[in-house]
């Protein structure tokens, strides 16, 4: 499997991806709903649907894991289809949805991180550098459709797109609330922000942990577009066109030439970013306080 990052990489799970994969959908194809004709086969895993159409050049995929909190398998099967679509020279861009109600993201998957060892912490890291790079770098058009809620790897994966269009729910909320875990957003994660909204206001919101409601969002221009919940995905979709009407070899270099920089950061320090997390996360006070928000997430429920 290529990698964003070329030879160093190579976590356990995504050198023997479909080991992950037994018993799932994935590769396989049938039948979109309503479809038939060409280009209306979808095919997926457990946790990301992907419905292509052909036709158009354009894929919505649409992750359904409980909350769509990042675990391991969910990060492993997105790269999977990314890298499949990515592959197919007949698409040109991704919808990227959640079939989750109320949820967008619920971020990193804390229980991939809350009492695992050290080395767990490490493949888990890399799996989200991994995922991260390959969207940020995706030579296709990305557009998020957000309904729902997207806080901090929520965020991550939205901020990774070309183009984001939220539903306008005050429950809705997006951005990097790391802070207020107790964690600390990596520097990529930061750099990412300051392209998106600039400096002065990813200070900010990077310290006070903000999570904005839709209109807020849009203000800081986190989003561009807020509408209707009912008009996410076809704000989404008039988006694309929007994207794909510029020709494809033009589009892509202006992008690498706008995100190379950022990503090149990452690959040069990637064992040193993935250090520093696993040293921080497996910290004591840390796991505790983790431990706690993680316990006061259960508790909410009922
Ligand atoms: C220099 C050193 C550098 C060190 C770097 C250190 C750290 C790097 C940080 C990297 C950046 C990313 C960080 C993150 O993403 S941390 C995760 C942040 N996420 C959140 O704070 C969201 C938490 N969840 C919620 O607020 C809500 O669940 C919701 C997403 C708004 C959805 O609400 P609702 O529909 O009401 O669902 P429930 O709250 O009832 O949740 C349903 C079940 O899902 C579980 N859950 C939710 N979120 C997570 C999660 N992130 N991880 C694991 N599990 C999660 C929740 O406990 C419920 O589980 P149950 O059904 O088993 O009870």
């Amino acid at each position: 499997m290529a990698l964003a990052s070329g030879v160093r990489f190579a976590p356990r799970a995504l050198l023997r991806p479909w080991a992950l994969l037994r018993g799932t959908t994935l590769g396989r194809t049938e039948p979109a709903a309503g479809g038939g004709g060409d280009g209306a086969r979808r095919f997926g895993s457990q946790r990301v649907l992907v419905e292509p159409d052909a036709a158009s050049g354009v894929a919505v995929m649409k992750l359904r894991n409980p909350s769509n909190a990042l675990s391991l398998e969910l990060l492993t099967e997105l790269v999977i289809s990314l890298e499949k679509l990515e592959n197919d020279k007949t698409f040109r861009g991704i919808i990227l949805t959640s079939d989750c109600p109320r949820v967008f993201c619920a971020g990193l998957d804390l229980t991939e991180i809350c009492g695992r060892n050290p080395a767990h912490c490490a493949e888990y890291w890399k799996a989200m550098q991994e995922l991260w790079l390959r969207m940020y770098l995706s030579s296709l058009v990305l557009v998020a459709a957000i309904n729902g809620a997207c806080p901090a790897g929520g965020c991550i994966i939205a901020l990774s797109c070309d183009c984001r269009v939220l539903a306008d729910n005050p429950k809705y909320r997006i951005g990097l609330n790391e802070t207020l875990l107790g964690i600390i957003a990596p520097f990529w994660l930061k750099d990412t922000y300051v392209n998106t909204i600039g400096h002065r206001a990813s200070e900010q919101a990077l310290q006070l942990g903000s999570l904005f409601p839709p209109a807020e969002a849009l203000q800081v221009g986190l989003v561009d577009q807020v509408v209707p919940e009912d008009q996410v995905q076809s704000t989404a979709l008039s988006e694309m066109a929007r994207w794909l009407a510029v020709p494809d070899h033009a589009r892509q270099l202006t992008k690498n030439m706008m995100r190379k920089a950022t990503a090149d950061r990452l690959l040069r320090q990637r064992d040193a970013d993935t250090q520093n997390f696993v040293s921080f996360v497996c910290r004591d006070s840390i796991q505790k306080s983790l431990q706690a928000y993680l316990e006061k997430l259960r508790q909410r429920k009922g």
